[in-house]
């Protein structure tokens, strides 16, 4: 026998919500709301809710205009979440830090999620592992406590850290409690695109029990979208008419060839 490969298994524990399997199979798909009115956002979520291409719908707070009255926000995610009996709800305040749509200092930032999480209604919550420890150790305490998941996350707009630092963030989230591990950063040439999907490899075999969610941005950035179930990513953002962050691939397009990519990879044996 010339060359049989022996397959390495990972530790990752997949995640079943809703019949929603994260972590194993295909990448799951995840369109993310960019309206700035409520009324806008929920007639998207409808819409969405009907498609079979997402499995996740993710609630950008940070790109609604009334994103300030927190019982406004509160209402909406028990609305969306009643709207989407089978798709998971996946609540995020991205921060102009990280490359959001508003700025919010740490405090305000914990206190909106202290109050989604008492009052509101979701199955996933992001939240940026560098909001401030306390703050982020308290969120990710009571998420748990009231049965929310929890997605660290890390972004970088400017560029891409080195393999490395890339995996030290995903193993400081999952040391941190979280149930899914993310980063996204920006490539400035194809090898940082390689990067990206060599230390979600990396990760993935090595050091997580807990799905990934890695991604390079923009047009460059795209393969990094599509190849998750052979590097580890276990989820992926698509999006519907409008994108919430560079890059994104339409949702159908998205969907397509995930499915051809899947069946090229269950068909391989080891020998
Ligand atoms: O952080 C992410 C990832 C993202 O920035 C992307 O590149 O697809 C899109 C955002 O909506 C989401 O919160």
């Amino acid at each position: 026998e010339p060359h049989s490969p022996v397959p390495t298994p990972r530790a990752i524990q997949p995640i079943t919500l809703k019949n929603i399997v994260i972590g194993a199979g295909e990448p799951k798909i995840i369109v993310s709301t960019t309206a700035s009115h409520s009324e806008a956002v929920k007639d998207f979520v409808q819409q969405q809710a009907k498609r079979p291409e997402p499995a996740v719908i993710e609630l950008r707070l940070d790109q609604l205009d009334n994103s300030d009255d927190v019982a406004a926000m509160v209402q909406l995610t028990r609305e969306l979440y009643a709207i989407l009996p089978d798709k998971l709800l996946l609540v995020t305040f991205r921060t102009k830090a990280e490359g959001g749509n508003q700025a919010i200092d740490d405090q305000r930032y914990a206190a909106l999620y202290h109050q989604l999480l008492t009052h509101g209604q979701m199955d996933l919550l992001d939240i940026e592992m560098y909001r401030g420890t306390p703050q982020v150790e308290q969120l990710i305490a009571l998420a748990h406590q009231q049965g929310v998941h929890v997605i660290l996350s890390s972004h970088d707009f400017q560029q891409t850290p080195s393999q490395a630092e890339i995996i030290s963030r995903l193993r400081q989230q999952q040391a941190m409690g979280a149930d899914i591990l993310k980063i996204a950063a920006m490539p400035h040439d194809a090898g940082d695109v390689l990067r990206m999907m060599s230390a979600t490899w990396e990760m993935a075999q090595r050091y997580a029990q807990r799905p990934l969610l890695t991604m390079s941005m923009g047009g460059m950035g795209a393969l990094s979208r599509l190849a998750g179930e052979l590097t580890g990513s276990a989820l992926t953002f698509g999006m519907a008419g409008s994108a919430s962050a560079p890059g994104q691939l339409d949702a159908g397009d998205l969907s397509a060839t995930l499915a051809m990519l899947h069946s090229s990879l269950s068909s391989e044996k080891p020998a």
